[in-house]
């Protein structure tokens, strides 16, 4: 069934030992012969950390189904636990300055693609989804999650403060006194909270369920003239899309300028080590 898997050995070299998951690439595209909808996959051990080269894979995994003229995107991860552990803190802890504006760089990118894409979009969320990994699952148009995993943006529990763009994509998903209040207590969801809240669409009982359903949704729009689809949904996101776009330099300085500060590296220090004491337990 699948017309192609474009899957990836491609040899990648980088100086920092710490970042290096993986020579070959950390995502997949699958695209199915019947639907002609694409599953990207991400698969980079243990928790998809999302480092610059899982952002690299993703923003360019994206651009080729926007190419190949896929039906639509469904996001997933091949770790039966774990949906996107957000952010590899790694990235921001003790950071080397080029790296870190390449990692913030490219995190813009794959929110500006897949919030902005012309495609259908779905996520099948089947594991936690914490932070940055809910962010890319609020991009998508369409959620459904397995049952007793969590997901939300935590970045005040971490001392750290979402950006305005992490919020756009929670803020379109879920009514802004819910969304105020989960962003101030860095609240996490529960499967089911999350559906109460409208945070995800379905609940679904395996993976296979999810991408199930995730089909049927992006299924919906087949009698949809396609133009019509994306640009209607290109105007409803445009504005949330111009502000990054216009301001992605005051962006990135802003979030060089934050991560720097000695209380947040102090923080993050803390916040690596109290996961690393409790992976050990
Ligand atoms: C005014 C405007 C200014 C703008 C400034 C901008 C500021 C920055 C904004 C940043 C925005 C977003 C932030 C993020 O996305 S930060 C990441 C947040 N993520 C989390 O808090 C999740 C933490 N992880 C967990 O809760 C759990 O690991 C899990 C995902 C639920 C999985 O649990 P598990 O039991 O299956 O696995 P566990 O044993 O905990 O972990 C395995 C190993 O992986 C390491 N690890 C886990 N998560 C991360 C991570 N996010 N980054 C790096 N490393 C991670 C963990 O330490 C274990 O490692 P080891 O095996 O001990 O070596």
């Amino acid at each position: 069934m699948l017309r192609s898997t474009i899957s990836s050995l491609v040899p990648r070299a980088t100086s920092v030992a710490r970042h290096m998951s993986n020579a070959a690439k950390l995502t997949t595209v699958e695209i199915n012969d019947v639907t002609g909808i694409a599953t990207l996959t991400m698969n980079r051990p243990p928790v998809n950390g999302l480092n610059l080269e899982l952002l690299t894979d993703l923003n360019n995994s994206i651009q080729e189904i926007e190419d190949n003229k896929s039906r639509g995107l469904i996001l997933t991860s091949s770790n039966p636990t774990i949906f996107s552990a957000g952010l590899d803190i790694l990235e921001m802890y003790k950071p080397d300055k080029e790296r870190l504006k390449a990692f913030w760089t490219t995190l813009q990118d794959v929110w500006l693609a897949l919030y902005g894409s012309a495609v259908p979009t779905a996520a099948a969320i089947n594991g936690h989804s914490p932070a940055g990994g809910c962010l890319l699952a609020t991009s998508c148009e369409y959620r459904v999650m397995l049952p007793k995993f969590t997901i939300g943006l935590n970045e005040t529990k971490l001392g750290i403060v979402a950006p305005k763009w992490f919020m756009s994509s929670f803020l379109s998903v879920l009514p802004r006194r819910v969304a105020e209040r989960a962003l101030n207590q860095g609240r996490m969801f529960t499967t089911d909270e999350a559906l109460r809240n409208g945070l995800i669409d379905e609940v679904a009982n395996s993976k296979e369920e999810a991408l199930a359903k995730c089909a049927e949704f992006i299924g919906s729009f087949s009698k949809v003239n396609p133009l019509a689809r994306s640009l209607t949904k290109q105007q409803l996101r445009a504005a949330e899309l111009s502000e990054l776009e216009n301001e992605r330099a005051q962006d990135l300085e802003k979030f060089i300028f934050f991560v720097n500060q000695p209380a947040v590296q102090k923080g993050l220090g803390i916040y690596l080590e109290n996961l690393k004491k409790k992976s050990k337990n």
